[in-house]
């Protein structure tokens, strides 16, 4: 997304902080990150183990409150949004159901929400179209390669037209080539879907590849230390990861990292 078009807030953090309280200690995971992330933008939240990436995600997905801070989610509460189905969610395993055919995986919001069986097909059909499993509705989940069941998960997390999609390292337990070629179908899908997404990710070249902008994370407590623009083309392909200013993006990024 260009810079001038980023003008309807989607989300907006400020000074968000989150404090665990657990028996034996408090742990303060998330201290005063304030962001604003476009309607229509594709964001990475990237940072070490326990910089607060996931705790961010789920309060913005509305299934944790902060301990201090405001934070509003299309225009609204992030409660709001949650009931009113704005988000869907893709976590770092597929969770899909064994028994349900790949198709009726996919389905499942919408079986539950009484959408008609014609209607669920449909559906099915363009989603499985969309993330290049036409041919697999009928397979079941453990028919499939991980890559393949997290399309899989991707594909339900859009059958409600979500206007947020947020993304807990999806692609994190691939291997890299099936991680790189995700990486481009994703942004194919994204650019049909035009959802905002927030995609949390320790990888700096996956959050480089995908991003308008890679919101950098320290840790202990986790605080924003940086919010870089990626001003790569779009569409992106597989050839610009080997230009000099992707290496340079990522060689920026890196050094944010020394000494942290
Ligand atoms: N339910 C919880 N209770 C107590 N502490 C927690 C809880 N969840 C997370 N934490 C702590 O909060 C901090 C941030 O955790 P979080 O999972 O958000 O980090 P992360 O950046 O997503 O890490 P990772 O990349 O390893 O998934 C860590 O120190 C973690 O141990």
């Amino acid at each position: 997304m260009a810079l001038a078009a980023r003008s309807v807030s989607e989300i907006v953090l400020e000074d968000i902080s989150m404090k665990y309280e657990t028996a034996s200690s408090d742990v303060l995971a998330v201290q005063q990150v304030s962001m604003n992330i476009a309607k229509g933008e594709f964001i990475s939240l990237l940072g070490p183990s326990g910089c607060g990436k996931t705790t961010l995600l789920r309060l913005m997905a509305d299934l944790l409150a902060p301990s201090s801070g405001k934070l509003s989610v299309a225009g609204g509460t992030a409660k709001e949004a949650r009931l009113a189905q704005k988000y869907g969610i893709v976590f770092q395993s597929p969770v899909l159901y064994d028994w349900r055919k790949v198709k009726h995986n996919v389905t499942l919001p919408l079986e539950l929400k009484g959408v008609s069986k014609k209607q669920r097909d449909k559906r099915a059909d363009e989603l499985l179209e969309l993330v290049g499993l036409k041919a697999f509705g009928d397979k079941y989940p453990w028919q499939l390669s991980g890559g393949m069941q997290q399309r899989v998960s991707i594909a339900r997390a859009l059958a409600m037209e979500p206007e947020i999609l947020l993304m807990d390292e999806p692609f994190s337990a691939l291997d890299e080539f099936s991680r790189e070629r995700l990486n481009e179908e994703l942004l194919t899908v994204w650019s049909k879907v035009g959802s905002t997404v927030v995609f949390v990710t320790h990888s700096i070249s996956e959050a480089v590849f995908l991003s308008d902008r890679v919101f950098v994370l320290s840790p202990h407590p986790g605080r924003l230390s940086a919010v870089v623009d990626i001003p790569l083309p779009r569409p992106r392909n597989k050839e610009m990861r080997n230009t000099p200013q992707f290496f340079e993006l990522i060689a920026d990024i890196r050094s944010r990292f020394e000494g942290v």
